[in-house]
């Protein structure tokens, strides 16, 4: 029988920058291909390759060994991989480096042949031995992933609020906002972004790709969109404290957000009030909405906002429960044993996490008994307190043996502030 290896080479490598090399060049047209999306053009092939090496991104992909005629050029993989190093926010501010995994495409005619088991169960190899105590992606579908240990962790609400006279504010927030031009969210946008970032428990810092779609550079093909619109947001000493950028859609009543970015509070309800403001336009809408989101109770009538869906948005896969564990804050103190189970090895054993006034430590000793059992994507789930340990124990997915250690686990991880991220990759 032929192996895998016999069939396909697993190439791992760097991508080249604007002189775009024949493997990197190869490597972003399958991705494309994967995602359903136009062909990449020479300029915006080199934009976005130039994006992957400021982003350190390394770049998988698997080669079949034979072609047929006229099939597509050799140096397309017929799968794709790509990771890169991004901090992701674990609560009170506490920045863990997390690997982030992206671009995850295998071709219909070499699906559910272990291509994307290959590639995973490799990549998150070379990330543990690598240091990384967290694995982090965005699931297209939410049936993939936790087989290889990644648990849903924060989710978003798409949202529509209606901003026709009805809208008013129980509050009226402090500062001002002015139009600005999208192209300056280059600048702009990852100073704001910053803030938000460091006060936000799951949020997962950006990448470059994301400034060209916001500010309007270039859209999902590569494209310049001239339809893009911005907004800031200033606090009374005049500093921009938040942004938002949008389209507004054809038949002119809608505005359709493409990134809204508030530092704080304030930010966000005068942020609401500006799109409010928009003549001609009846409604807002955003996919990337929080679940706990302010505006509800700043409206007079919270009823205009309406919730079309929720999603998940980040899936976490812990590497090293001890270092994951550990690097979290946590809202009260307690001692728990936790057995974690893990197909793929990195976390499996019997972990004891103690949480004092002075912090938390974490000891293996898989001869003790545990209070609780639980699978490696619970634990991804649960990490940073989005997820109620009581809803997976009811569930099935979180074993109560020490009565009680559910309640405890509930009042230890409970997250600061409501998780939530607003970072595509
Ligand atoms: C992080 C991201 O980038 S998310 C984007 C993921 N990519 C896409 O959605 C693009 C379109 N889809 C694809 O390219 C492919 O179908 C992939 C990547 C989802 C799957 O690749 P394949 O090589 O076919 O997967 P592979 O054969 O390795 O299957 C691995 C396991 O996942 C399962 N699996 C694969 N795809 C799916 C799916 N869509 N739904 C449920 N299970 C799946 C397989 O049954 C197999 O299970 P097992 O090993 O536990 O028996």
């Amino acid at each position: 029988m032929t192996s895998i290896d016999d069939a396909y080479e697993f190439r791992r490598f760097l991508p080249s920058g604007t002189d775009v090399n024949q493997e990197t060049r190869g490597w972003l047209q399958a991705d494309a291909r994967g995602f359903h999306a136009k062909r990449f053009t020479e300029t915006s092939l080199a934009r976005v390759s130039s994006g992957l090496v400021t982003d350190g991104q390394t770049l998988a992909g698997t080669y079949a060994r034979s072609r047929q005629e006229a099939s597509l050029p050799a140096e397309y993989p017929v799968a794709t991989f790509a990771s890169f190093p991004k901090t992701l926010n674990v609560g009170g501010g506490r920045m863990l480096p997390a690997h982030l995994i992206s671009s995850v495409t295998v071709r219909p005619t070499h699906r559910r042949r272990g291509l994307l088991r290959r590639m995973m169960t490799d990549n998150l190899a070379v990330a543990a031995a690598e240091g990384f105590a967290i694995a982090a992606l965005t699931a297209s579908e939410a049936t993939i992933y936790r087989r290889f240990g990644f648990g849903p962790a924060a989710w978003t609400r798409d949202i529509e609020v209606s901003t026709d006279a009805r809208f008013r504010l129980l509050t009226v927030p402090r500062g001002s906002c002015d139009q600005i031009e999208a192209r300056a969210l280059t600048d702009i946008g990852p100073r704001v972004f910053a803030r938000f970032h460091a006060g936000q428990t799951g949020s997962v810092d950006r990448h470059v790709g994301i400034w060209h779609h916001v500010s309007g550079i270039a859209d999902s093909d590569g494209q310049e969109d001239r339809s893009v619109r911005a907004a800031a947001h200033y606090d009374d000493e005049g500093v921009i404290d938040g942004y938002v950028s949008y389209r507004v859609t054809g038949d002119l009543r809608t505005v359709k957000l493409l990134d809204f970015v508030a530092a704080d509070d304030n930010a966000a309800l005068g942020l609401w009030h500006y799109l409010a403001s928009i003549d001609l336009t009846e409604t807002v809408t955003w996919k990337q909405g929080r679940l706990d989101e302010p505006l509800s109770w700043a409206l007079e009538n919270p009823r205009l906002l309406q919730v079309r869906a929720v999603e998940d948005w980040l899936w976490l896969r812990i590497l090293d429960p001890i270092a994951a564990l550990e690097a979290r804050p946590y809202s009260s103190t307690g001692r728990l044993i936790l057995r974690i189970v893990d197909s793929l090895g990195h976390a499996s054993g019997v972990f004891q996490l103690t949480v004092t006034d002075a912090g938390a430590t974490v000891t293996r000793d898989d001869d003790a008994s545990p209070d609780l059992d639980l699978d490696v994507w619970v634990l991804g789930s649960l990490y940073l307190g989005g997820a109620d340990p009581l809803s997976l124990a009811a569930g099935g997915q979180l074993v109560e043996h020490s009565p009680g250690a559910v309640c405890t686990l509930r009042a230890l991880l409970a997250p600061d502030v409501p998780v939530y991220g607003i970072t595509p990759f």
